[in-house]
């Protein structure tokens, strides 16, 4: 065999790698023509190299992302760079199927996608090469990781009976409205409740009715809340709401209003309707307050001095100085 005929041969066995190649292949002349489009391209668009060679890409595939594309590859004939583009930046950038069956999860295949200067031999650039990855199993596990860390997070941050913040993770968002507090001023005021007579409950109707009226006190709770407010339940029947940019007046009309819904709300365990009362204390932090225990304290003087008044009412901490 002579040298020719052993290039030729090395050639053939080239352009069967890369019609098999499990990645995607593509040269483009500077009108977008099309001039190679392997194997890959085919199996996953559908359009045979037949259809797309010396076609303009985007006439033959229009919904490929025109204009951000086209600017991508105009930096690449000028500057004469390689350009990268990540699935985390656009999920894909050809819109292919996802048919790997371990991913399934996905209706479409992620992708990452090289676009490279080609040199002729005379050293000019008027081609240029892409080469598209299917990354769809990486980016399904990240993406799923990525859930999974989110999930957990929620879970430790969520009391089970209630749904609404555990102690640990609301008593976190107290220190850092105090800190934001003693640093910016403005006003913030805290809320601390109480199940009235909740032994009650459970003495006639069984600790489950019990944890039923504070799985529904939790809901009632969440759906009566502003963006910004933090409800978090603090101890057994206790609840707590941080109400940022607050002061205590505006507190006590949300206090208020809330002792109300609670009174109305009828529940029903097992046949058996049943109704609740909260006692509800009010605390505004102020400058005399040096710590969240301390602010803490104030709230569940209020709210024992509602407990003392009779129950179902709200209490307000008297203020020394307001910020
Ligand atoms: N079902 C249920 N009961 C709880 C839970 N946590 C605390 N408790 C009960 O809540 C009751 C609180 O009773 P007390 O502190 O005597 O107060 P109370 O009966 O609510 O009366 P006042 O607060 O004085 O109105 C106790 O019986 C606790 O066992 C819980 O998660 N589920």
């Amino acid at each position: 065999m002579n040298l020719g005929q052993n290039a030729m041969k090395e050639l053939h066995w080239l352009i069967d790698m890369v019609q098999t190649l499990e990645v995607g292949l593509v040269v483009l002349d500077k009108d977008y023509q099309v001039h190679l489009w392997n194997g890959f391209m085919e199996n996953h668009s559908g359009v045979s190299l037949a259809q797309m060679k010396h076609h303009n890409l985007f006439e033959v595939m229009p919904d490929l992302p025109q204009d951000w594309l086209k600017s991508k590859m105009e930096t690449v004939f000028l500057l004469k760079n390689r350009a990268f583009t990540s699935w985390e930046q656009r999920p894909y950038v050809f819109e292919f199927k996802n048919y790997r069956p371990i991913t399934g999860q996905s209706e479409f295949m992620y992708q990452n996608m090289t676009i490279f200067p080609l040199t002729s031999l005379t050293g000019e650039v008027n081609h240029i090469g892409l080469i598209i990855y299917d990354v769809s199993d990486m980016a399904i596990n990240k993406l799923q990781l990525k859930q999974a860390n989110l999930q957990l997070q929620k879970l430790s941050r969520t009391d089970d009976l209630t749904g609404l913040n555990n102690r640990r993770f609301w008593s976190e968002r107290l220190q850092h409205e105090y800190d934001r507090f003693t640093r910016y001023g403005g006003a913030c005021s805290l809320v601390l409740f109480d199940v009235d007579h909740f032994k009650r409950v459970n003495d006639t109707l069984g600790h489950d009715a019990g944890d039923y009226v504070l799985a529904e006190l939790g809901k009632l709770v969440q759906r009566n809340l502003r963006e910004t407010d933090v409800a978090g339940r603090y101890g057994g029947e206790e609840f707590a709401v941080i109400l940022e940019g607050t002061d205590a007046d505006s507190a006590l009309y949300y206090t208020e209003r809330l002792r109300k819904l609670i009174a109305q709300l009828a529940l029903e365990y097992q046949g058996e309707s049943l109704t609740v009362t909260v006692s509800l204390g009010i605390a505004q932090l102020d400058s005399s307050m040096d710590s969240t225990n301390h602010w803490v304290q104030a709230a569940d003087r209020a709210m024992y001095q509602a407990k003392r008044l009779g129950r179902n009412c709200s209490q307000v901490h008297p203020s020394i100085n307001k910020a």
